[in-house]
Order: structure tokens, then sequence, then C-alpha cells
């Protein structure tokens, strides 16, 4: 430590407490590390078991913008979910559609027809995935001839109806005479926007109804849709907002006991995934105390080095499997099945049995009409006003990571989760395919989970005697993402700028104090990268995590910081960016090169550009230094910083190659250069102190 008066005392000291915060925060990682769990269900034991007996289950699918959420897309999920191996009598599938969109109506319409065909080619020949996209994009191997023609003629349908679609959507209206063909469009006539409409709720296909059948004389499941008020004067509250007045008309038609719920990009990968999820709730001896299954979130389009770090393997095949040792794993949104009791905000008791067996809503006396107007009621901004709705029931409001506070508030009830992860996914999403979108994407992520911390549910407070210690550590390695940027922003930057200043931070080659930092470095990354690769990761998808990790602390969480603390002081409200599942061609195939999009400029890149120009120019004129003036005892002081300095410049060489090299339009613009280049020249003149 550099003493009283001596140049760097004060970087010393932050470079203190900078290693202080990652010291605590590595205890916390460790959390989740002590008592994993894995489970392995018997999901063809159950219907041997219970027979007809097997319990109703609702599936709530949200989307909320016909631009960036194509309807193709959502009905895609929609097929893989109708067609699961599942009594269809038994299963109700709802659509909140966020956009009011009539092109995303019109294109439900048209997946109810197709659906007609689409299940029984499904179950006939036992396919897999059961979204016709992904499942026309693979290749297959026919050697049945009447396989081979029915996929030809299911293919063909198929094409015919997704190019009718997009041919609506395109032109960004309904023609007039499909209109006439369904009472639903009605809805449009008056002026619907967005941001303020009346209710709408349609039932597409009535599961009641037997007359109602695919072409092959099978039940089809109950199709609904359904698009809340919103009125500009009402806060709508996002994907929490459309999951409660999802509870609430599904309690009104089918009222099943338990509910699945996906974002609408995630198709169900696995046709007997409900059998699967069932096995925990119908447990004789556990079963009473669960309150939700949560899948991993995974994505269909990750290419094998992962560029974005989207895949998210070591939480979600060993942290939340730590969390489910505590019986708290994390609700993450989507790909989740739910109890609905619990959902509903029943609080757990011992002599609670489980009564999944409660005859689900049978409604035999009300006319398709009547549960439309009486569900339209529910849905009404009034609807929640002085009711508990996004507070004890229901998903929780005023955070837009409403998926984990609700987890939390749901285990903080008295209920048990389970976190699985089978071998064949169950549902696969969309990952985002540029580097921007990443990025936001983690900003919101880190601002609404570090909002929690701050907020009542915060785990060490309302977690206190109600969930395990190590579950509320474990919570807290998520909800503290945000505030873990400041000490990397220090520990970026300042080192290398000492460096560059010849200010020794880190003990001598030949001092004591060399082995524990040695050690430390060695071993966090060599169990960073054992646990990165026996999650199936590449060692190159180690590395990009690492620069992501970098990217992320510096920018999303940087500003997701920023903005709690704004939020904390009154001065902004949250909002919610959907991630667009959107691709233009040309980014598409930069992205499966492994190419990073940059192509912006924003503030986001110009922090990412100028913190790799202050490395490079610090490990240039640090060597330069330390080579002109020949010292090679500097050298000796200075070499953990050359080390750490290199390892920075490496990492950034993407950012390098965008900002110099690249020519096309996925490279960084010359204004972020020349901006970049002017914060990263200030910067290295800064004094140090
Ligand atoms: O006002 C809104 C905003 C979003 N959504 C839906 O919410 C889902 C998630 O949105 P997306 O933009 O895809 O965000 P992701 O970051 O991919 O979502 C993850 O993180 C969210 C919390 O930040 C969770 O709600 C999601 O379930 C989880 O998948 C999508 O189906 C949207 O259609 C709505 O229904 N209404
Ligand atoms: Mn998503």
């Amino acid at each position: 430590m550099p003493r009283a008066g001596e140049q760097g005392r004060w970087a010393w000291i932050g470079m203190f407490m900078a290693e202080l915060c990652f010291g605590l925060y590595w205890i916390l990682t460790q959390s989740c590390r002590f008592k994993v769990v894995y489970h392995y269900p018997f999901k063809e034991r159950l219907s041997y078991r219970y027979k007809d007996q097997l319990p109703s289950v609702d599936i709530f699918v949200c989307t909320a913008d016909p631009k960036m959420e194509p309807p193709t897309l959502v009905i895609n999920t929609i097929f893989s979910v109708m067609s699961y191996n599942y009594p269809p009598e038994k299963l109700s599938i709802y659509l909140s559609d966020d956009g009011a969109s009539e092109l995303t109506f019109y294109a439900l319409l048209e997946a109810s027809s197709f659906s007609k065909h689409w299940i029984p080619f499904c179950k006939k020949f036992n396919i897999q995935p059961r979204s016709p996209s992904a499942y026309f994009a693979q290749q297959i191997d026919v050697q049945d001839i009447t396989y081979g023609l029915e996929w030809l003629a299911m293919k063909k349908l198929y094409k015919e109806m997704e190019d009718r679609i997009d041919s609506v959507v395109e032109m960004g209206k309904i023609p007039k005479e499909t209109r006439d063909r369904h009472k639903g469009f009605l809805e449009w006539n008056s002026k619907v926007t967005k941001q303020d409409h009346p209710s709408i709720v349609q039932i597409i296909i009535d599961g009641r109804d037997k007359s109602v059948m695919d072409i092959d004389g099978g039940r089809l499941p109950t199709l609904v849709y359904m698009a809340r008020e919103k009125r500009p004067q009402w806060s709508h509250n996002f994907k929490a907002g459309a999951m409660n007045a999802l509870i609430r008309v599904s309690s009104e038609i089918s009222n099943a006991p338990f509910i699945l719920n996906l974002d609408c990009d995630m198709y169900a990968n696995d046709a007997d995934t409900i059998h699967e999820a069932l096995c925990f709730f119908m447990d004789d001896e556990r079963g009473h105390e669960i309150s939700f299954v949560q899948y991993p979130q995974n994505y269909d389009n990750i290419m094998t080095n992962d560029i974005y770090g989207c895949s998210f393997s070591v939480p979600s095949n060993i942290e939340f499997a730590g969390l489910d040792g505590y019986g708290a794993a994390p609700y993450c949104g989507t790909g989740c099945f739910h109890r609905r009791e619990s959902l509903c905000g029943k609080t757990h008791s011992k002599d609670y049995k489980g009564e999944w067996n409660v005859k689900a809503k049978q409604n035999a006396d009300r006319t398709i009409d009547e549960l439309e107007k009486e569900s339209k009621v529910l849905t009404n901004c009034i609807y929640e006003k002085d009711t508990q709705w996004g507070n004890k029931m229901g998903l929780i409001y005023g955070c837009t990571s409403e998926d984990v506070v609700t987890g939390l508030a749901i285990q903080c009830r008295g209920w048990k989760s389970i976190h699985h992860n089978p071998n064949r996914k169950a549902f696969l999403g969309v990952a985002p395919t540029t580097l921007d979108a990443a990025l936001v994407q983690h900003k919101r992520w880190s601002e609404g989970l570090f909002q929690i911390f701050f907020s009542k549910y915060c785990p060490f407070i309302y977690g206190l005697g109600k969930i395990k210690l190590g579950a509320q550590m474990a919570y807290s390695i998520y909800l503290l993402f945000a505030p873990t940027s400041i000490p990397t922003l220090y520990y970026v930057i300042v080192p290398p700028l000492c460096l560059l200043h010849g200010i020794s931070l880190f003990p001598q080659v030949k001092s004591l104090w060399f082995l524990p930092i040695a050690y430390v470095f060695v071993a966090r990354n060599a169990c960073g990268i054992a646990e990165a690769l026996s999650c199936g990761d590449t060692l190159i998808a180690w590395w990009n995590s690492q620069r992501m990790w970098v990217f992320r602390r510096t920018t999303s969480y940087l500003f997701g910081f920023i903005d709690v603390v704004r939020w904390q002081l009154g001065l902004s409200k949250t909002t919610f960016t959907i991630t667009t599942k959107l691709n233009i061609e040309d980014v598409l195939k930069r992205y499966e090169q492994e190419i990073i999009e940059f192509g912006s400029s924003t503030i986001v890149f110009t922090i990412i550009a100028s913190l790799a120009l202050l490395h490079l120019f610090s490990l240039i004129g640090g060597i330069t230094k330390i080579v002109l003036e020949l010292e090679f005892k500097s050298l000796e002081q200075l070499i953990l910083q050359v080390i750490l300095n290199l390892l920075l410049v490496m990492i950034n060489i993407p950012v390098y190659q965008a900002l110099f090299i690249r020519r096309d339009n996925g490279r960084l613009p010359s204004s972020i250069l020349f901006k970049s280049f002017v914060l990263a020249t200030l910067a290295c003149l800064m004094p140090i102190i």
C-alpha cells in the first residue's frame, strides 16, 4: 500500500474496496453450490396411474407487439402447445395480446383452422417438435411412403397459411372478405390503438363443444384470444398485468388447477412435458407443497460459441438446481407450470392436501357469448381497483422482473418450487441476435432485480425466517447484478491507468502476497472453466461469456443501477422494453457467422469503445515506459497489471476490429471512434492520486 503522500494511495484504497466487494459477492455465489438437486420424473407412469383422472391445464401465452413479435412466431408457439400429448378437452390455450392487434387475431383464426390438420398429423406420426416452423426446418429422412406424402401435403398447407398471414401483415390491414368471416373483427370497428381500447375476449375454439373436431374426428383444445382493456390514464403493468388478466379470464372459462405460462417465442419442444411437470404436483409425498415447476429458458438460435452469452448454462444447470436444493427455484417468467391456488395468493398450510382433482369448471349451461361478456368485465382497467391484484394476488406489480419477485413472494408464503432441466429441452425461445438487444435485455433485468432488493421484498428482510438463509443469499446473486457494475468499472479503468503512469497496485512477484492473489486468479478461473465445460459450453463460449460479463457490467448494469437510484429518488418510472424477435437478413447472417453486431451509435457503444481504447493506450504506453526506461525492476512490480491489461485487450479484440477493420454494417460507426478516442485520451491524461 502506497504510504501517505505517495502517488497512487487512493487508487490503491479504491482497489481494495473493489476487491472486497468481489470477495463478498463471491461468498453469495457459493450459496447455491452446496446442495444441487436434479430430478428424474417417471412421466410414463402418470397416465397408468391416473388414467382419465388427469387434471386440466390452462396454457397462457403472452404477446405484446405484432412488429417485434411476428404473428407467425406467436402461432407456432400456439401450435406446439395445442398438440401436446394430453387429452385436448383438458387443455385450454389463452393468448394475451398487449398489442391489441387484429393482425395477431387474424393469425390466431388461421391457426385454429390449420390446427385441425396439424394436431392429428403430429399425433399420428408422433413427430417432434410440434412447432411447424421448427419441425419443417429440420432435416428428415422419410422412409414410410404415407408419412412422406402427408409430410409434403402438410408442409404445403402450412406454407400457404404462412404466406397468407405474411401478406396480411405486410399490408397492415385485414381484407374486407376476411373480416366478414368472423364476428371477432367487429371488435376493431371502433378506434383501437395499442394504448387505448376496450377489452376484447374471443373464444375461437370452444373445447366443450363435441361437434368441433379435427379432420380425424378428434376433440380440440379450447382457444381464446384476449386483449385486456388499455387506457392512457391507467397503468397497465406490462406483462404482470397481462398475466393477472389471463388468470381471471381463464378462471371464468376453464379454471384448470394448473397453469403453464409461456412467452410468445417459447415453443414447446417436447410433447410430453405436461405429464412430466404434473409428476411433481401429483407426487404423494411432496406434491402438495409444490407451487411451481420452472423449466430453464433455452433457445433454438444459439450458435456454437454463443457470442452474446445468452445461453446462461451455468445458472440454469448449476445455480438454479442449487436453489432448488433449498426448495426455492426462481420463477423466470416463461416455461413455468403453476398451481393456480398458490399463484392467486394462497398461503401454504400444514393441512393443505393439494386439491388438484377438483373438477374444473364445466360451464355446461353457458353460451360462448355469455362467457365472453363476463370475461370482458374481468379485464377492464377498473376491475383491479381497490383489490389485492398485483400485490397479494397474482403477479406482483411495479417491477420489470415481475417473475422473480412473484416467485419469491410465493416461496415466502410457505410453498416450495422445482427447477427441472430435462435432457430433451422442454421449451425453446428466440435469443437476442444483436449486441444492443442483448445489453438492453440485461439492463431491464438488472434494473428490475435490483428494484426488488430495495423494495419490501428484499430477500434478507421479507424472506427472514420464511426461506432458508442460503436461498436468500442465492437470490441476492441476481438481485445485485446492477451494483456489481461499480467495482467492475473501477477495476477496468484504474489499474490500466496506473500502469500507464507506472504506479504499482498489486504485490510484486517476489513478495509473499503474490501467492494468494495468483491462487485466487487461477482457482477462480479454473473453476469457472470447469463449470462451463461441464454444462456443455465450449471453451470459446466461456471466453465469450467473460467478454459479455465485462460489457454488461460496464454498460447494462451501470444504467440499471443509475435508473434504480433515480427511481428511488422518484425521478423516473419503470418501463419494459420488449426484446425484438424479428431478424433482418444481413444481421442474421453475421449472427450465424458469430460476428458481433454493433452497428448503432448509442451511448452503450461509446462506453464499450472508450474502455477498449483506454486499455489499448495503457498497454502500449505502459510497456513502452517499462522498455524505454529499461527498468526491469519496475516490470517486476507491474507484471500483474500488464497481465490484467493484456487480458482486457484480448477480450476487446472484436471491438478493435469493429472500430478499425470491419467494413460491414455491423461495425462501429466513425462517430463512435471519434468520441471514444477523445474520451480515452482525456482519461489517460487524468492525474492519479
Ligand atoms: O407489456 C408487455 C410487455 C411484455 N409482454 C410479454 O412478455 C414477454 C417477455 O418479453 P421479452 O421482451 O421477450 O423479454 P425477455 O427479456 O425475453 O423476457 C424475460 O424476462 C422478463 C422479465 O424481465 C420475463 O417477463 C419473461 O418471461 C422472461 O422470458 C413477451 O412474451 C412479451 O410479449 C407483455 O405481454 N406485455
Ligand atoms: Mn423473450
